[in-house]
Protein backbone atom coordinates (compact mmCIF):
# COMPACT_ATOMS: atom_id res chain seq x y z
CA UNK A 1 0.00 0.00 0.00
CA UNK A 2 1.59 3.34 -0.89
CA UNK A 3 1.96 5.98 2.45
CA UNK A 4 0.76 9.24 2.23
CA UNK A 5 3.69 11.53 2.10
CA UNK A 6 2.34 13.83 4.85
CA UNK A 7 1.19 11.02 6.82
CA UNK A 8 1.61 11.67 10.58
CA UNK A 9 4.47 9.41 11.19
CA UNK A 10 6.61 11.30 8.60
CA UNK A 11 5.72 14.69 9.77
CA UNK A 12 6.99 13.43 12.99
CA UNK A 13 10.10 12.49 11.25
CA UNK A 14 10.36 15.64 9.47
CA UNK A 15 9.77 17.41 13.32
CA UNK A 16 12.34 15.74 14.60
CA UNK A 17 14.77 15.76 12.03
CA UNK A 18 14.13 19.79 12.56
CA UNK A 19 14.86 19.48 15.56
CA UNK A 20 17.99 17.46 15.98
CA UNK A 21 19.32 20.25 13.52
CA UNK A 22 18.51 23.07 15.67
CA UNK A 23 19.91 21.23 18.57
CA UNK A 24 23.52 20.92 16.25
CA UNK A 25 22.96 24.73 14.73
CA UNK A 26 25.80 25.50 17.01
CA UNK A 27 23.61 28.56 18.74
CA UNK A 28 20.88 29.36 20.74
CA UNK A 29 17.66 29.25 19.31
CA UNK A 30 14.57 29.51 21.03
CA UNK A 31 11.17 31.36 20.20
CA UNK A 32 9.13 32.75 23.08
CA UNK A 33 5.65 33.99 22.89
CA UNK A 34 4.30 37.54 23.78
CA UNK A 35 4.46 37.53 27.20
CA UNK A 36 8.18 36.33 26.45
CA UNK A 37 7.73 32.97 28.09
CA UNK A 38 9.64 30.20 25.75
CA UNK A 39 7.59 28.13 23.88
CA UNK A 40 10.67 26.57 22.02
CA UNK A 41 14.36 25.94 23.27
CA UNK A 42 17.18 24.25 21.71
CA UNK A 43 19.31 21.78 23.39
CA UNK A 44 21.90 24.00 23.77
CA UNK A 45 19.76 27.12 25.20
CA UNK A 46 18.78 23.99 27.96
CA UNK A 47 21.60 23.02 28.51
CA UNK A 48 22.95 26.63 29.33
CA UNK A 49 20.08 27.24 31.64
CA UNK A 50 20.87 23.62 33.64
CA UNK A 51 17.19 22.58 32.76
CA UNK A 52 15.25 19.94 30.85
CA UNK A 53 13.02 21.43 28.10
CA UNK A 54 9.77 21.26 30.24
CA UNK A 55 11.49 23.50 32.60
CA UNK A 56 12.01 25.89 30.09
CA UNK A 57 8.85 25.86 28.03
CA UNK A 58 6.22 28.08 29.45
CA UNK A 59 8.74 30.10 31.69
CA UNK A 60 9.96 33.45 31.11
CA UNK A 61 13.92 34.87 31.27
CA UNK A 62 13.45 36.12 35.31
CA UNK A 63 13.94 32.24 35.57
CA UNK A 64 17.01 32.01 34.01
CA UNK A 65 18.79 35.34 33.84
CA UNK A 66 19.54 37.37 36.27
CA UNK A 67 17.48 40.77 35.80
CA UNK A 68 17.94 42.51 37.78
CA UNK A 69 21.73 43.25 36.96
CA UNK A 70 20.75 43.46 33.14
CA UNK A 71 17.38 43.74 31.78
CA UNK A 72 18.50 44.09 27.90
CA UNK A 73 17.54 41.51 27.26
CA UNK A 74 13.55 41.96 27.94
CA UNK A 75 14.28 45.54 26.72
CA UNK A 76 15.01 44.04 23.24
CA UNK A 77 12.29 41.00 23.59
CA UNK A 78 10.00 44.14 24.12
CA UNK A 79 11.34 46.11 20.93
CA UNK A 80 10.43 43.10 19.36
CA UNK A 81 7.80 41.97 20.10
CA UNK A 82 5.53 45.30 20.83
CA UNK A 83 7.07 47.37 18.10
CA UNK A 84 7.78 44.65 15.87
CA UNK A 85 11.35 45.61 15.41
CA UNK A 86 14.19 43.15 14.35
CA UNK A 87 17.24 43.14 16.53
CA UNK A 88 21.04 41.99 15.71
CA UNK A 89 23.27 43.06 18.82
CA UNK A 90 25.70 42.06 21.40
CA UNK A 91 23.74 40.98 24.60
CA UNK A 92 24.96 40.40 28.13
CA UNK A 93 23.40 37.98 30.46
CA UNK A 94 24.08 36.93 33.69
CA UNK A 95 23.21 33.19 33.96
CA UNK A 96 20.95 32.97 36.93
CA UNK A 97 22.21 29.72 38.41
CA UNK A 98 26.17 30.12 38.07
CA UNK A 99 26.12 34.12 38.43
CA UNK A 100 28.60 34.15 35.44
CA UNK A 101 28.12 36.36 32.66
CA UNK A 102 27.87 35.53 29.11
CA UNK A 103 27.92 37.90 26.13
CA UNK A 104 25.89 36.79 22.77
CA UNK A 105 25.16 37.95 19.53
CA UNK A 106 21.94 37.54 19.11
CA UNK A 107 19.48 37.91 16.42
CA UNK A 108 15.74 38.42 17.21
CA UNK A 109 12.73 38.55 14.84
CA UNK A 110 9.23 38.83 15.38
CA UNK A 111 7.10 35.72 14.42
CA UNK A 112 3.60 36.93 13.05
CA UNK A 113 -0.22 35.33 12.80
CA UNK A 114 -1.83 34.92 9.63
CA UNK A 115 -3.37 38.44 10.20
CA UNK A 116 0.35 39.76 10.27
CA UNK A 117 -0.08 40.45 14.02
CA UNK A 118 2.81 39.66 16.12
CA UNK A 119 2.84 36.61 18.20
CA UNK A 120 5.93 35.84 19.56
CA UNK A 121 9.85 36.21 18.49
CA UNK A 122 12.15 33.61 17.51
CA UNK A 123 16.02 34.45 18.35
CA UNK A 124 19.15 32.98 17.45
CA UNK A 125 22.15 33.18 19.88
CA UNK A 126 25.44 32.77 19.47
CA UNK A 127 27.93 32.97 22.73
CA UNK A 128 30.83 35.18 21.46
CA UNK A 129 32.23 34.90 25.27
CA UNK A 130 35.55 33.33 24.82
CA UNK A 131 36.07 35.07 21.35
CA UNK A 132 36.00 38.58 23.22
CA UNK A 133 37.99 37.29 25.60
CA UNK A 134 40.38 35.80 22.93
CA UNK A 135 40.34 39.29 21.52
CA UNK A 136 40.75 41.36 24.37
CA UNK A 137 43.85 39.02 25.37
CA UNK A 138 45.11 39.52 21.99
CA UNK A 139 44.66 42.95 21.88
CA UNK A 140 46.21 42.69 25.43
CA UNK A 141 49.50 40.99 24.27
CA UNK A 142 49.52 43.55 20.75
CA UNK A 143 49.72 46.75 23.30
CA UNK A 144 52.18 44.30 25.80
CA UNK A 145 54.63 43.49 22.56
CA UNK A 146 54.05 47.09 21.35
CA UNK A 147 55.72 48.45 24.39
CA UNK A 148 58.47 46.12 23.92
CA UNK A 149 59.16 47.25 21.05
CA UNK A 150 58.91 50.95 21.37
CA UNK A 151 61.27 50.61 24.40
CA UNK A 152 63.42 48.48 23.09
CA UNK A 153 66.99 50.30 22.42
CA UNK A 154 66.79 48.74 18.75
CA UNK A 155 65.76 49.79 15.35
CA UNK A 156 63.26 47.19 14.52
CA UNK A 157 61.33 47.21 11.64
CA UNK A 158 59.50 45.46 8.94
CA UNK A 159 59.85 45.55 5.08
CA UNK A 160 58.30 43.77 2.07
CA UNK A 161 60.60 42.94 -0.58
CA UNK A 162 60.54 46.53 -2.48
CA UNK A 163 62.40 47.67 0.92
CA UNK A 164 58.70 49.35 1.87
CA UNK A 165 58.38 49.93 5.85
CA UNK A 166 55.36 48.24 6.77
CA UNK A 167 55.97 48.68 10.82
CA UNK A 168 58.98 51.05 11.96
CA UNK A 169 59.15 51.31 15.52
CA UNK A 170 59.63 54.96 17.47
CA UNK A 171 63.50 54.76 17.51
CA UNK A 172 63.35 54.34 14.10
CA UNK A 173 61.44 57.32 13.39
CA UNK A 174 63.95 59.22 15.71
CA UNK A 175 66.61 58.27 13.18
CA UNK A 176 64.67 59.77 10.46
CA UNK A 177 63.48 62.34 12.39
CA UNK A 178 59.80 61.77 11.10
CA UNK A 179 56.77 60.50 12.59
CA UNK A 180 56.22 56.55 12.60
CA UNK A 181 53.15 57.15 9.75
CA UNK A 182 55.53 58.85 7.56
CA UNK A 183 57.91 56.00 7.48
CA UNK A 184 55.57 53.53 7.31
CA UNK A 185 54.90 52.77 3.47
CA UNK A 186 57.73 54.91 2.23
CA UNK A 187 60.33 53.28 0.49
CA UNK A 188 63.48 52.65 2.16
CA UNK A 189 65.83 54.28 -0.88
CA UNK A 190 63.70 57.66 -0.58
CA UNK A 191 64.36 57.88 3.39
CA UNK A 192 68.14 57.09 2.87
CA UNK A 193 71.02 58.31 0.93
CA UNK A 194 71.18 56.04 -2.06
CA UNK A 195 74.85 54.52 -1.10
CA UNK A 196 73.10 53.61 2.68
CA UNK A 197 69.99 52.09 0.73
CA UNK A 198 72.12 50.27 -1.36
CA UNK A 199 74.61 49.01 1.68
CA UNK A 200 71.34 47.73 3.31
CA UNK A 201 69.52 45.97 0.70
CA UNK A 202 72.06 43.62 0.22
CA UNK A 203 71.64 41.88 3.57
CA UNK A 204 67.95 42.25 3.10
CA UNK A 205 68.56 40.38 -0.37
CA UNK A 206 70.46 37.49 1.30
CA UNK A 207 67.65 37.09 3.63
CA UNK A 208 65.19 36.99 0.84
CA UNK A 209 66.99 34.88 -1.48
CA UNK A 210 68.11 32.47 1.78
CA UNK A 211 64.55 32.55 3.01
CA UNK A 212 66.49 32.46 6.72
CA UNK A 213 68.04 34.57 9.42
CA UNK A 214 70.88 36.67 8.43
CA UNK A 215 73.03 38.73 10.89
CA UNK A 216 75.30 41.54 10.72
CA UNK A 217 76.83 44.94 11.10
CA UNK A 218 75.83 47.49 9.07
CA UNK A 219 76.31 51.15 8.63
CA UNK A 220 73.54 53.89 8.08
CA UNK A 221 73.70 57.42 8.67
CA UNK A 222 71.01 60.10 10.42
CA UNK A 223 69.60 63.03 9.25
CA UNK A 224 73.06 64.74 9.97
CA UNK A 225 75.01 62.51 8.35
CA UNK A 226 76.54 61.27 11.57
CA UNK A 227 77.52 57.63 10.82
CA UNK A 228 75.55 54.82 13.01
CA UNK A 229 77.42 51.01 13.03
CA UNK A 230 74.25 48.53 13.82
CA UNK A 231 74.14 44.78 14.74
CA UNK A 232 71.31 43.80 12.18
CA UNK A 233 69.45 40.53 12.56
CA UNK A 234 66.62 39.79 9.93
CA UNK A 235 64.26 37.55 9.89
CA UNK A 236 62.21 35.95 6.67
CA UNK A 237 58.62 36.33 7.30
CA UNK A 238 56.85 33.65 4.86
CA UNK A 239 53.12 33.96 3.33
CA UNK A 240 52.18 31.28 1.50
CA UNK A 241 55.16 29.52 1.59
CA UNK A 242 56.93 32.33 -0.15
CA UNK A 243 59.11 35.15 2.26
CA UNK A 244 57.45 38.33 1.33
CA UNK A 245 58.34 40.58 4.74
CA UNK A 246 61.26 40.52 6.96
CA UNK A 247 61.46 41.96 10.40
CA UNK A 248 64.94 43.43 11.49
CA UNK A 249 66.02 44.61 14.88
CA UNK A 250 69.17 46.64 14.51
CA UNK A 251 70.91 47.53 17.44
CA UNK A 252 73.18 50.57 17.84
CA UNK A 253 76.25 49.45 18.41
CA UNK A 254 78.66 52.77 17.59
CA UNK A 255 80.43 53.01 21.10
CA UNK A 256 81.55 49.66 20.97
CA UNK A 257 82.89 49.80 17.50
CA UNK A 258 84.49 53.49 18.95
CA UNK A 259 86.21 51.16 21.61
CA UNK A 260 87.10 48.64 19.17
CA UNK A 261 88.73 50.76 17.17
CA UNK A 262 90.64 52.88 20.10
CA UNK A 263 91.89 49.50 21.49
CA UNK A 264 92.89 48.36 17.75
CA UNK A 265 94.98 51.61 17.47
CA UNK A 266 96.14 51.07 20.41
CA UNK A 267 97.54 48.14 20.19
CA UNK A 268 98.57 49.51 16.51
CA UNK A 269 99.79 53.15 17.17
CA UNK A 270 103.04 53.88 19.43
CA UNK A 271 101.42 56.06 22.14
CA UNK A 272 104.02 58.70 22.84
CA UNK A 273 105.09 59.14 18.78
CA UNK A 274 102.17 57.90 16.82
CA UNK A 275 104.39 55.50 14.80
CA UNK A 276 103.16 52.09 14.46
CA UNK A 277 103.85 49.63 17.35
CA UNK A 278 106.28 46.98 16.94
CA UNK A 279 104.04 44.17 16.14
CA UNK A 280 101.59 45.81 13.53
CA UNK A 281 104.77 47.32 11.72
CA UNK A 282 106.38 43.56 11.50
CA UNK A 283 102.82 42.58 10.44
CA UNK A 284 103.28 45.57 7.59
CA UNK A 285 106.37 44.90 6.53
CA UNK A 286 106.46 41.60 5.88
CA UNK A 287 102.80 41.60 3.64
CA UNK A 288 104.92 44.65 1.78
CA UNK A 289 108.40 42.71 1.42
CA UNK A 290 106.50 39.70 -0.02
CA UNK A 291 104.60 42.05 -3.00
CA UNK A 292 107.75 43.87 -3.54
CA UNK A 293 109.78 40.77 -3.81
CA UNK A 294 106.79 39.83 -6.25
CA UNK A 295 107.86 42.72 -8.59
CA UNK A 296 111.29 41.26 -8.10
CA UNK A 297 112.38 44.81 -6.81
CA UNK A 298 114.27 45.24 -3.20
CA UNK A 299 113.39 46.72 -0.20
CA UNK A 300 115.59 48.68 2.70
CA UNK A 301 115.26 48.43 6.62
CA UNK A 302 117.03 50.89 8.48
CA UNK A 303 117.08 50.17 12.46
CA UNK A 304 117.96 53.55 14.37
CA UNK A 305 118.89 53.58 17.73
CA UNK A 306 118.80 56.85 20.19
CA UNK A 307 122.81 57.70 20.99
CA UNK A 308 124.02 57.63 24.61
CA UNK A 309 120.19 57.65 25.21
CA UNK A 310 121.05 56.24 29.10
CA UNK A 311 122.60 59.15 29.54
CA UNK A 312 119.88 61.88 28.35
CA UNK A 313 117.46 59.82 30.81
CA UNK A 314 119.74 60.09 33.62
CA UNK A 315 120.77 63.66 33.01
CA UNK A 316 117.89 65.28 32.26
CA UNK A 317 115.13 63.39 33.54
CA UNK A 318 112.67 60.70 31.63
CA UNK A 319 110.07 63.18 30.63
CA UNK A 320 112.85 65.07 28.92
CA UNK A 321 113.82 61.64 27.42
CA UNK A 322 110.22 61.62 26.01
CA UNK A 323 110.64 64.72 24.28
CA UNK A 324 114.17 63.95 22.74
CA UNK A 325 112.64 60.61 21.57
CA UNK A 326 109.60 62.54 19.77
CA UNK A 327 112.13 65.18 18.20
CA UNK A 328 114.12 62.28 16.55
CA UNK A 329 110.72 60.74 15.42
CA UNK A 330 109.49 64.08 13.84
CA UNK A 331 112.51 64.78 12.19
CA UNK A 332 112.23 61.02 10.80
CA UNK A 333 108.88 61.96 9.39
CA UNK A 334 109.77 65.02 7.58
CA UNK A 335 112.46 63.29 5.90
CA UNK A 336 110.16 60.17 4.64
CA UNK A 337 108.16 59.29 1.92
CA UNK A 338 104.56 58.64 1.83
CA UNK A 339 104.94 55.21 0.98
CA UNK A 340 107.78 54.61 3.75
CA UNK A 341 106.69 53.11 7.15
CA UNK A 342 107.85 53.92 10.75
CA UNK A 343 107.25 52.03 13.47
CA UNK A 344 109.10 51.86 17.54
CA UNK A 345 110.87 48.59 17.68
CA UNK A 346 111.92 49.13 21.27
CA UNK A 347 112.39 51.67 23.68
CA UNK A 348 115.09 54.00 21.95
CA UNK A 349 114.88 52.04 18.64
CA UNK A 350 112.84 53.33 15.87
CA UNK A 351 112.63 51.18 12.20
CA UNK A 352 111.81 52.18 8.58
CA UNK A 353 110.81 50.60 5.86
CA UNK A 354 111.56 51.84 2.32
CA UNK A 355 109.35 50.27 -0.46
CA UNK A 356 111.06 49.68 -3.89
CA UNK A 357 114.97 50.61 -3.01
CA UNK A 358 118.28 50.11 -4.12
CA UNK A 359 121.74 51.10 -3.29
CA UNK A 360 121.32 54.47 -3.94
CA UNK A 361 117.79 55.19 -2.70
CA UNK A 362 119.28 53.57 0.25
CA UNK A 363 121.99 56.04 0.88
CA UNK A 364 119.97 59.31 0.37
CA UNK A 365 117.35 57.87 2.34
CA UNK A 366 119.85 57.95 5.49
CA UNK A 367 121.97 60.89 4.25
CA UNK A 368 118.75 63.16 4.49
CA UNK A 369 117.97 61.83 7.74
CA UNK A 370 121.10 62.01 9.41
CA UNK A 371 121.42 65.40 7.64
CA UNK A 372 118.03 66.68 9.34
CA UNK A 373 118.85 65.45 12.46
CA UNK A 374 121.77 67.25 12.31
CA UNK A 375 119.63 70.66 11.48
CA UNK A 376 117.39 69.95 15.18
CA UNK A 377 118.73 71.12 18.59
CA UNK A 378 116.66 70.59 21.42
CA UNK A 379 117.14 72.98 24.63
CA UNK A 380 117.85 70.81 27.35
CA UNK A 381 115.81 71.88 30.52
CA UNK A 382 119.17 73.18 31.82
CA UNK A 383 119.36 75.33 29.01
CA UNK A 384 121.76 73.29 27.14
CA UNK A 385 121.71 73.39 23.18
CA UNK A 386 121.79 69.21 22.39
CA UNK A 387 122.21 67.62 19.03
CA UNK A 388 119.93 64.82 17.78
CA UNK A 389 121.81 61.88 17.33
CA UNK A 390 121.38 58.37 16.29
CA UNK A 391 123.13 55.06 14.70
CA UNK A 392 121.72 53.37 11.47
CA UNK A 393 122.18 49.94 10.55
CA UNK A 394 120.65 49.58 6.86
CA UNK A 395 119.92 46.72 5.18
CA UNK A 396 118.68 45.94 1.40
CA UNK A 397 116.56 42.70 0.87
CA UNK A 398 117.19 40.38 -2.06
CA UNK A 399 114.34 37.65 -3.78
CA UNK A 400 115.16 35.09 -0.95
CA UNK A 401 115.25 37.34 2.06
CA UNK A 402 112.99 37.57 5.37
CA UNK A 403 112.16 40.58 7.48
CA UNK A 404 113.50 38.33 9.92
CA UNK A 405 116.87 37.84 8.04
CA UNK A 406 116.79 41.68 7.10
CA UNK A 407 116.35 42.74 10.35
CA UNK A 408 119.02 40.51 11.99
CA UNK A 409 121.42 41.87 9.06
CA UNK A 410 120.59 45.79 9.87
CA UNK A 411 121.41 44.62 13.82
CA UNK A 412 124.60 43.78 12.28
CA UNK A 413 125.35 46.73 10.35
CA UNK A 414 123.61 48.94 13.97
CA UNK A 415 126.37 47.52 15.64
CA UNK A 416 129.17 48.80 13.37
CA UNK A 417 127.55 51.81 13.31
CA UNK A 418 128.09 52.33 16.79
CA UNK A 419 131.16 50.67 16.73
CA UNK A 420 132.09 53.76 14.28
CA UNK A 421 131.26 56.56 16.50
CA UNK A 422 128.13 56.66 16.13
CA UNK A 423 125.60 59.60 14.57
CA UNK A 424 126.68 57.33 11.31
CA UNK A 425 124.96 54.89 9.41
CA UNK A 426 126.64 51.71 7.98
CA UNK A 427 124.83 49.02 5.56
CA UNK A 428 125.01 45.45 5.77
CA UNK A 429 126.30 43.37 2.83
CA UNK A 430 123.61 41.13 1.31
CA UNK A 431 122.76 38.31 2.32
CA UNK A 432 124.83 35.93 -0.16
CA UNK A 433 128.42 37.59 0.03
N1 LIG B 1 112.44 58.61 28.36
C1 LIG B 1 112.28 57.38 27.93
N2 LIG B 1 113.28 56.49 28.03
C2 LIG B 1 113.12 55.25 27.53
C3 LIG B 1 111.92 54.85 26.94
N3 LIG B 1 112.07 53.55 26.57
C4 LIG B 1 113.32 53.16 26.90
N4 LIG B 1 113.98 54.18 27.49
C5 LIG B 1 115.30 54.24 27.99
O1 LIG B 1 116.22 54.21 26.88
C6 LIG B 1 117.48 53.84 27.37
C7 LIG B 1 118.15 52.99 26.35
O2 LIG B 1 119.48 52.83 26.77
P1 LIG B 1 120.51 51.81 26.17
O3 LIG B 1 119.75 50.70 25.45
O4 LIG B 1 121.42 51.40 27.24
O5 LIG B 1 121.24 52.61 25.04
P2 LIG B 1 121.94 54.00 24.99
O6 LIG B 1 122.10 54.61 26.32
O7 LIG B 1 121.22 54.80 23.97
O8 LIG B 1 123.33 53.59 24.46
P3 LIG B 1 123.77 53.34 22.96
O9 LIG B 1 122.58 52.83 22.23
O10 LIG B 1 124.86 52.32 23.05
O11 LIG B 1 124.21 54.64 22.46
C8 LIG B 1 117.25 53.14 28.72
O12 LIG B 1 117.75 53.97 29.75
C9 LIG B 1 115.75 53.06 28.84
O13 LIG B 1 115.27 53.20 30.17
C10 LIG B 1 110.86 55.79 26.87
O14 LIG B 1 109.78 55.54 26.38
N5 LIG B 1 111.09 57.03 27.36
Amino acid sequence: MREDPLSPPDLGAEINHLRFTLDHVGAYVFTKDLEGRYTFANEMVCDLFGQHLDDVIGFTDEKFFDLTISDELRKNDLSVLKDGNHIEQVERNIIATTGEERIFWTVKRPICGADGKVTGLCGISTDITERLQLERDLEEQKKQLSQVLENMDAYVYIKDREGRYLYANENLARLYSKPVNEIVGTLEQDLLTPETSERLAAMDKAVFDGGCKVTGEEIVSDVNGKEIFCWSIKIPLFKDGKADRLIGISTDITDIILLKNKYQNLARIDTLTGVLTRGFLIEQAESILLRTQRREARLAVLLIDIDHFKAINDSYGHAFGDTYIISIVNACQKTLRESDIIGRFGGDEFIIVIDEADEDGLTIAAERFLASLRDSILTAPDGKKLKLSVSIGAALSDQSSTFEELMARADHALYQAKKAGRGCWRTAPSANS
